[in-house]
């Protein structure tokens, strides 16, 4: 299976970096998993509705040039679906069965993720009813993908 996830605006954190990594290396063994890091549109600190809007639309552009035609896309966005660990192990396991073998995951920049992108979306996963920074998602995200992994192999993993 390859996953893909497109990210909006860059991870400058190093500790988050390393953990990242660590978990991107564990997940070689299973599937390969790739980062795709987009340029975030620059914004003043305030922002009129409309040139929210705007700058939501340039980054879904950017978005969809970056995904394949075939994926069946997981958009993050709070107010998604929120799934357990074994849920999304689930999916990921169905989506394998039924011939999916490409999953793209998107995390949006500080604005979110424009309409667009969420229309190309086959579902959308919430992590909770909270804000998490784009960069923190990333490191969370492939955590869990790692995990659903473990579950779908019937491997251990600390609880
Ligand atoms: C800083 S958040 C954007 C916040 C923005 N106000 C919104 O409502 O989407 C950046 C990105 O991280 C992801 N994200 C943050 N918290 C999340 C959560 N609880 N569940 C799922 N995705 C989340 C989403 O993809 C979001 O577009």
């Amino acid at each position: 299976m390859n996953i893909t996830i497109i990210t909006v605006g860059k991870l400058k954190e190093k500790y988050l970096k390393q953990g990242i990594d660590e978990y991107m290396k564990r997940m070689s063994a299973y599937a390969k998993m790739e980062i795709i890091e987009l340029p975030d549109e620059k914004a003043p600190e305030t922002l009129s509705e409309t040139e929210m809007l705007q700058i939501k639309e340039k980054e879904g552009q950017r978005i969809l040039t970056k995904v394949n035609p075939d994926a069946h896309v997981i958009a993050l966005a709070i107010e998604g679906k929120m799934k357990t660990s074994e849920e999304l192990a689930d999916t990921l396991d169905k989506l394998a069965t039924y011939g999916k073998s490409k999953i793209t995951f998107i995390i949006g920049g500080s604005l979110g993720l424009s309409k667009e992108v969420m229309k190309r979306a086959d579902e959308a996963l919430s992590f909770s009813k909270m804000t998490f920074p784009h960069q923190l998602m990333r490191l969370i995200l492939v955590e869990q993908v790692y995990r659903a992994y473990r579950i779908n192999r019937g491997e251990p993993y600390h609880k």
